[in-house]
């Protein structure tokens, strides 16, 4: 008895542990943001050419988004110094005291590790490595190094964000190859007009926080140039499968409708006067790259689908 009364006394707080409850913890995995990344992976692992048992292909895309999650919550722990800062994320779990950042810490290692070591062994081992690698990119190189240090942070972090659908592909394949590298290019290209848009209208909280993002470092005007320039870049890196041969005529016209659509976006950023401050054609231009991204993916799918039941 004397026991049970000692153990009431330790609540969370004695022993160390915050009293967050599961929903911090899923706050921490970046669920909206990460649903994008792993739907890019889901198509890089259906339009692969081979056969997966759909046991396997389930396992695969819940360690992807385990470890997508992983990094999510790992990036929130190294940088909750300046989330407590910017309006748009303090109020996630870690500057609102929810969880400690320990507790974070540990829940982003767990997670990466069980998500790696399961792929490697119920998949194949270089979609695990890949997925280390993303992983570790995420975390250390971008928000550990290039994040607080250059205003090239996203163009060179955007790799891991591209990296997923290679992972997919590699899940079926055990390989890399030219069509995976091309799903790579169009994230991977697609990211610094996604991102910049959204700087253009954050640029107060980028800049509170010391975060040396395009529009505080080169200004407004040559962060929209290199919006409308990456973002013809993307247009036309999207029609490529098309063109490569492993996407089919419905991919090639709906790629360039959207591949269209996005540089429309990109030059009314472009157009936007100095002194319009409320940066409405930024904000529709952040709405419209995820619009973008789903759609090209979606399509490249549904391309495939259509190509298998006529084959
Ligand atoms: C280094 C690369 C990237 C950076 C720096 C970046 C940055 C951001 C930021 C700051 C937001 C606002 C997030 C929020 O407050 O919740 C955002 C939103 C979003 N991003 Fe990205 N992003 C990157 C890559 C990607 C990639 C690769 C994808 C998907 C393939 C993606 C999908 C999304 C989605 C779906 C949202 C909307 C989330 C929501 O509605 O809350 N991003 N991104
Ligand atoms: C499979 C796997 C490991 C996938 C990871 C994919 C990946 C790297 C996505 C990056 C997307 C993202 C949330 C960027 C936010 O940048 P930020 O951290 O600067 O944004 P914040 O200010 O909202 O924290």
């Amino acid at each position: 008895m004397a026991i049970t009364g000692e153990h009431e006394a330790l609540n969370a707080g004695e022993i160390g542990l915050s009293e967050a409850g599961p929903g911090d913890y899923f706050a921490l995995l970046k669920p909206r943001v990460m649903s994008l990344v792993v739907f890019t992976a889901l198509v890089g692992l259906l339009i692969a050419p081979g056969d997966v048992h759909p046991f396997i292909g389930a396992v695969a895309i819940l360690c992807i988004a385990v470890g997508a999650g992983a990094s999510g919550a790992l990036n929130m722990w190294f940088d909750a110094d300046i989330d407590a800062v910017m309006s748009r994320t303090a109020s996630r779990p870690i500057p609102s005291g929810r969880i400690l950042p320990g507790e974070a810490l540990t829940f982003g290692l767990v997670l990466s590790a069980f998500s790696i070591f399961t792929l490697g062994l119920l998949v194949n081992w270089l979609s695990a490595g890949l997925l280390a690698f993303t992983i570790f990119f995420y975390v250390a190189i971008y928000t550990m190094w290039l994040k607080r240090s250059t205003p090239q942070n996203i163009v060179i972090g955007g790799a891991a964000g591209a990296l997923p659908p290679m992972i997919g592909w590699a899940c079926v394949t055990g390989t890399v190859s030219w069509e995976s590298f091309v799903l790579f290019l169009m994230i991977f290209l697609w990211t610094p007009p996604h991102f910049w848009a959204l700087a253009l209208f954050k640029q107060g909280d980028y800049g509170k926080a010391g975060v040396p993002m395009m529009p505080n470092v080169a200004g407004v005007e040559s962060t929209k140039r290199q919006v409308f320039i990456y973002a013809i870049a993307t247009a036309l890196v999207g029609v490529l499968p098309y063109w490569m041969g492993f996407a089919g005529l419905v991919y090639g016209v709906l790629a360039m409708g959207l591949g269209l659509g996005f540089v429309w976006y990109a030059f009314r950023v472009l157009r936007m006067p100095p002194e319009d401050t409320s940066m409405k054609a930024a904000k529709s231009m952040f709405g419209f790259s995820l619009i973008y991204l789903f759609g090209l993916f979606a399509t490249l799918l549904v391309d495939g689908f259509i190509v298998s039941i006529g084959a």
